[in-house]
């Protein structure tokens, strides 16, 4: 099946607010997409609605083979799905260590309680190994940075193999050389035979790898502009996204963005 997401004239309307209006969106296999938008854009509702914690007001929502409202099961739905995000960081337990963390994926349970076979261990590990993480393994969470939280975060979300892997602002308080590291771990899991599909939210196009090769922009919860990454990031497109004259520059695969 090629289609990992397809959203067909959605609209979202949650207390009286339209938060959501005739998104139109298709996601394949073997593309990855970056969500960009302001504050308040809709970035967390359209997420939400994705993971079927929103289901929507108007329109047709296909996630992974699951058409919401006819044949979905959210929590099915939700265990092919990883997910990297400030909210889940924050209900994690800060006394268990990383290697239990990254374990607990595997149950899509927040802490340990049941008995992990020897094949999700060994996971665990390898997982721990490939987000070079393997050498804080037994440490507390709380003690760990920024940055080696967040490679936790992800070798957990990778613990379930989903088939989409979102990544909502994934460098939130990462250093340069912090959020570097963790985009080159991605460009490393994008390699993997059966990588999942990447959905990446930021507010940063300096964050916009080659690998993510489509972007959706979102504008006051409409989409402004869809399509090849190269192609929607560009000075003309963010200056009117922004209202706000802009100039975007690609250099080697990477863009920047000033103000003029
Ligand atoms: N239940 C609700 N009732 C009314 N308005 C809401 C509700 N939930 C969200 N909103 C509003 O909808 C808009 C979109 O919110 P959302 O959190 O999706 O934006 P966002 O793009 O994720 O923003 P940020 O980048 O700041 O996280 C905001 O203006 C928000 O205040």
């Amino acid at each position: 099946m090629d289609t990992v997401i397809k959203l067909t004239d959605v609209s979202l309307k949650r207390d009286g607010h339209w938060l959501l209006r005739d998104i139109n969106w298709h996601i394949k296999k073997h593309e990855n997409w970056v969500l960009y938008g302001l504050n308040g854009a809709g970035k967390t509702a359209l997420l939400n609605m994705l993971c079927a914690y929103y289901f929507p007001t108007i329109g047709n929502v296909t996630v992974l083979g699951s058409v919401f409202g006819r044949d979905y099961l959210a929590e099915e739905l939700r265990k092919k799905i990883g997910i990297v995000s400030a909210r889940l960081q924050q209900k994690l337990y800060p006394a268990d260590t990383a290697y239990e963390i990254v374990l607990s994926g595997a149950f899509a349970s927040i802490g340990l309680y049941d008995k992990p076979t020897e094949a999700m261990r060994q996971k665990a590990i390898d997982l721990l190994k490939d987000l070079h993480c393997l050498e804080y393994a037994d440490r507390a969470y709380e003690t760990l940075s920024q940055g080696e939280r967040q490679r936790i975060l992800i070798a957990r979300a990778l613990m379930a193999n989903p088939e989409l892997l979102i990544l909502d602002e994934p460098t939130t308080g990462l250093d340069f050389l912090a959020r570097e590291r963790l985009l080159e771990a991605l460009t490393s899991i994008n390699r993997w035979e059966n990588a999942p599909t990447l959905l990446y939210v930021t507010h940063h196009v300096e964050e916009i790898l080659p690998i993510f090769t489509h972007t959706l922009l979102l504008k006051k919860g409409n989409v402004f502009a869809t399509g090849k990454t190269e192609d929607v990031i560009q000075t003309k497109n963010l200056s009117e996204l922004f209202d706000c004259e802009v100039i975007v520059k690609w250099e080697n695969g990477r863009a920047t963005l000033r103000k003029k």
